[in-house]
């Protein structure tokens, strides 16, 4: 059985004042029965493992280099992250493809270098509009699942994210019967992939919210959420959370 994780991404939103929504998150949902992790600003890591107190909200980076350490100005290392007091690692969210470049290489190389530190890689992928519209969705996202993922990945240290970028942001969501296709689609490629494939998580992610979540978590092989606007408030992600505890 599979623990559900509802997962929320910052990306680069937050100050110090914002860490009163974990406050609010955390005492919305004291012993919550599912797995909760808050991706934040790499600012705000430490200063969030100290807010959530003895709560079991999990904390994650957003990206992490290749290297343990060495002449990369700007750049975050997984144990630095895991110093911090993190526990997961976005990699490969469709921004750091866009904005930066990242290859399925790349990011595989920073699972794998997520994975040396102890830390669980949410591996990010997702078709664009083109993609989807031109009927390669499958083939694109099965590609990138097969290119990001690492040697030595587990159901323990893995978990994978399906976020269609034009759906990011936007308010458009996939169909129901869109997200089961590529769920389904995913889980089968890691049957290929690797032993443990039924017990990596697969979550969801592009404008879900509470008003939306309820119907997600029913589609099988969704094993949870990644949300970004909607994490923000606790007023927004304490719904969804509810939501996966529910379904
Ligand atoms: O990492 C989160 C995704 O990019 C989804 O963002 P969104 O919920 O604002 O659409």
């Amino acid at each position: 059985m599979r623990r559900k994780l509802a997962a929320g991404n910052w990306k680069m939103n937050g100050l110090v004042d914002d860490l009163s929504e974990i406050k609010a998150l955390t005492e919305a949902h004291p012993d919550p029965d599912v797995d909760m992790l808050i991706c934040a600003p790499a600012t705000l890591i430490a200063q969030m493992a100290w807010a959530r107190g003895t709560h079991a909200l999990q904390i994650g980076g957003q990206t992490c280099h290749a290297e343990r350490s060495g002449a990369h100005t700007g750049d975050i290392s997984a144990p630095m992250l895991r110093d911090a007091g993190a526990s997961h690692v976005l990699v490969g969210h469709s921004e750091r493809r866009t904005d930066h470049g990242e290859t399925d290489a790349d990011v595989a190389g920073q699972a794998a270098a997520a994975h040396a530190a102890g830390l669980v890689a949410v591996i990010c992928i997702g078709e664009t509009l083109d993609q989807r519209e031109s009927g390669h969705a499958l083939t694109v996202i099965t590609d990138q699942l097969r290119g990001s993922l690492p040697p030595g990945a587990t159901a323990a240290n893995t978990v994978i994210a399906y976020e269609p970028v034009w759906a990011i942001g936007t308010g458009k969501v996939p169909t129901t019967e869109q997200i089961g296709e590529v769920h389904g689609t995913l889980r089968a490629t890691l049957r290929d992939l690797m032993k443990q494939a039924e017990g990596v998580r697969l979550l969801y992610g592009g404008s879900v919210k509470g008003s939306n979540a309820g119907e997600i978590f029913a589609v099988a092989d969704v094993d949870g959420a990644l949300v970004g606007g909607a994490s923000l408030k606790a007023a927004d992600f304490s719904p969804i959370v509810s939501a996966l505890e529910n379904a």
